[in-house]
């Protein structure tokens, strides 16, 4: 990788839905946790589609370590993305759900289930191997999704409200995990999340997007300060 380039680029990236234009321009450099914040339909989860490539900017341009994404497939992106939840398929135990991170086809070799095992042992889930998602909590499924990304190794990983549906011992067990895996692999990071307590714990940076653009672009400490802004001081009341 060129350290030169930054993690992810959003050069002028516009989506229309309809009359509605959400319009994204940001650099993240690479090996930090960002904090994506911002009011309900101000963006956060377009911003990380138009990385992820589930969503493709009717102008301008998604560069990410380096390279312009403009016809990449998402499955061809250098990015693991966690949902808040329907991570897993709800028919296949955990070492083929996590296996379908490694090889879509399931071609699996001993060297990647034994991968496998050993991010299932990272997570905390050591012997899950077989179940199923239906038997595991809302907590377990999140650590199963997080061992894929695992073992799919990309760079960088997109987290959209990965603890919603937990409670608040599990979302900072959650989230405890999260900061330990990026020290240890220096991922970049984007964790979009409604809790200040997530922003103080975790985040490095944060992007806070108003309307369909991003409002405030800052270190977490700046941002802290930014009580000036309504929508800044709204967000850290709750
Ligand atoms: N596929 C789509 N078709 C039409 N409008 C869409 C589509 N996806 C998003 N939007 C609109 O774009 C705006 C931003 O939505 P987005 O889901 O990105 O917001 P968000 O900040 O993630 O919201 P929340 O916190 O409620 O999840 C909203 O007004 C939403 O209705």
């Amino acid at each position: 990788m060129n350290a030169a380039h930054p993690a992810i680029a959003l050069e002028e990236a516009i989506v229309a839905f309809g009359t509605r234009h959400l319009s994204f321009d940001c650099r993240i450099d690479a090996g930090g946790i960002t904090a994506v914040l911002g009011p309900s339909g101000s963006g956060k989860s377009t911003l990380l589609n138009l990385i992820a490539g589930f969503e493709t900017p009717d102008r301008g341009h998604v560069t990410l370590m380096g390279q312009r994404m403009d016809d990449v497939a998402p499955s061809r992106r250098p990015v693991s993305v966690i949902f808040q939840d329907n991570n897993l398929f709800a028919h296949l135990d955990v070492t083929t759900n996590i296996g379908l991170g490694i090889d879509p086809g399931l071609k699996l070799s001993a060297d990647d289930r034994a991968r496998i095992g050993q991010a299932l042992a990272r997570v905390g889930l050591a012997d899950y191997e077989k179940r199923r998602p239906p038997s595991l909590s809302g907590g377990e499924r999140q650590r199963v999704a997080l061992a894929r990304a695992l073992v799919q190794t990309r760079p960088i990983l997109l987290l959209d409200e990965p603890f919603a549906a937990l409670d608040p011992a599990l979302r900072a067990g959650m989230s405890a995990l999260i900061g330990e895996l990026q020290a240890e692999r220096q991922m970049t990071v984007l964790l979009v999340t409604h809790h200040p307590e997530d922003v103080r714990r975790l985040a490095d940076d944060v992007l806070f997007l108003e309307e369909g653009r991003i409002l405030l672009h800052a270190p977490r400490e700046a941002f802290l300060q930014r009580r000036d802004l309504p929508a800044v001081a709204a967000f850290l009341r709750d």
